[in-house]
């Protein structure tokens, strides 16, 4: 499927979860199997280009994806979690979101230091989420280089805020004016 083909499948849901944000909902992205397959496939072939031992996703969307690129890849996946959910002593950052703040956590022990980890999520807007999942990632002694991303939405900004932690970014599609 081509990228034009495969943006038409994310809905677009005005003033969720707030008023003035233009909601991009995976969802029927991920509820068609080719279409879910195609991001899956172009998501992996990014991961691929760069050294990755492992992959990591953030909690919820994340881990749609990313999952599914490890699992595909054949290597581990490393959840990173929204707080209170690990059953297990954790590392954590607070960050803030387009719509909100929160906080993410991870087990420590989850990478062997100067392990390559690449990031994978569905969404990147303000880079918040991607950028604490970085620090966290390498507080743990993680090696991030590398972003993959579904959807960028490149007036929040969040791409340019990454590479400034030198973590390079790409995106399958691009959502302008948000
Ligand atoms: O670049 P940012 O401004 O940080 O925004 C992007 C993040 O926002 C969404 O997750 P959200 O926190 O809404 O959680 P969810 O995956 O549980 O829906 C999305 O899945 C990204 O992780
Ligand atoms: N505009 C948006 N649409 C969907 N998920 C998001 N996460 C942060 N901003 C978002």
């Amino acid at each position: 499927m081509s990228p034009e083909e495969l943006k038409s499948l994310v809905r677009t849901i005005p003033d969720f979860p707030k008023s003035g944000i233009q909601f991009r909902d995976i969802t029927t992205l991920i509820g068609h199997g080719e279409g879910f397959r195609a991001s899956v496939d172009w998501l992996s072939a990014q991961v691929s280009k760069g050294p990755a031992d492992a992959i990591a996703g953030m909690e919820a969307r994340g881990f749609i994806f990313g999952a599914a690129v490890a699992a595909a890849l054949g290597k581990p996946f490393i959840p990173i979690r929204k707080p209170g959910k690990l059953p297990i002593e954790t590392i954590g950052v607070d960050y803030a979101l387009e719509y909100g703040s929160d906080r993410l956590e991870m087990d420590p022990k989850a990478v062997k230091d100067g392990c390559h980890v690449a990031i994978v999520d569905d969404l990147l807007a303000t880079g918040g989420t991607a950028c604490a999942a970085t620090e966290l990632l390498r507080k743990a002694g993680a090696n991030v280089q590398a972003a993959s991303f579904i959807i960028d939405l490149p007036d929040l900004g969040g791409a340019q805020k990454l590479r400034n932690c030198s973590v390079e970014v790409t995106s399958l599609m691009q959502f302008e004016g948000d």
